[in-house]
């Protein structure tokens, strides 16, 4: 069963510690749910696993992913920043993300591959398919830069609070690709404020008042205890 394995993991930024001796194993089917105050590290740590911030220590990997690519080459990053070419129309988007990112498998791994006009149609925005992405509304550029995990599978979903800008009928939805991706043996890691519907979930607690200590995370539990 493919394994995320991070190990005493320290991150640094702009000179300053974000949190240190981070641990935690997920496996596929799985998703981590990180929660905690703004400034808590968060977004540093998805960033980190994406291969966008190098860690001051520790180690992080997936076992039983492909050991020609590195663990980010195995991941779709899903930030605030939508990633999405301004210039380009809608579809341009999609079809330059499929070439440019190289689908990866992994064990137990049974993503459903789609058209850029596919996922596009069933997010609700085929109808802007010809249009230059700057004409789009927050939450429809959102909804393009989710179309980009599903035109090159990739196993391990990083996901920076995922429903924001997105109405109540996108939300839902979102949720329901997302178990829809557990289900097929892919991974989510996902920062977030509000309650997210996902199954199974595993709890990840970052505390800011005391990062930087051993113990400013609490990995376990259920999401209740940290509400
Ligand atoms: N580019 C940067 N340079 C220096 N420090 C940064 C940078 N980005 C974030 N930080 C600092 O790192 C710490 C963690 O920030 P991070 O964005 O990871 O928190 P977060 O838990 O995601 O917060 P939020 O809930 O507000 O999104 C904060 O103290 C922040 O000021």
């Amino acid at each position: 069963m493919p394994t995320l394995i991070v190990d005493d993991l320290t991150v640094d930024r702009g000179g300053r510690r974000v949190f240190a001796g981070l641990s935690f194993q997920l496996q596929a089917g799985h998703a981590l749910v990180i929660t905690g105050a703004n400034g808590a590290g968060k977004s540093s740590l998805l960033r980190t696993l994406a291969g966008l911030i190098s860690p001051a220590g520790g180690s992080m990997s997936l076992n039983g992913g492909d050991s020609e690519r590195s663990l980010a080459e195995h991941a779709h990053y899903f930030g605030h920043e939508s990633a999405v070419k301004r210039a380009l129309p809608v579809r341009g988007n999609l079809e330059f993300w499929r070439d440019f990112t190289s689908p990866v498998q992994t064990e137990k791994f049974t993503p459903t591959t789609m058209q850029p006009m596919e996922i596009l149609e069933l997010l609700g925005i085929g109808h802007t398919a010809d249009l230059p992405a700057a004409y789009l509304s927050a939450g429809q550029t959102r909804r393009l830069a989710l179309a980009r995990l599903f035109v090159s599978p990739r196993p391990l979903w990083l996901m920076d609070e995922p429903t924001s800008a997105l109405d109540t009928a996108s939300e839902a939805q979102l949720i329901g690709l997302m178990n829809t991706h557990l289900k097929n043996g892919g991974m989510i890691v996902t920062a977030t404020h509000t309650e997210l519907a996902l199954s199974p979930v595993e709890p990840l607690h970052l505390s800011a008042s005391i990062a930087g200590d051993e113990d400013a995370y609490e990995f376990g539990g259920t999401l209740e205890d940290y509400a």
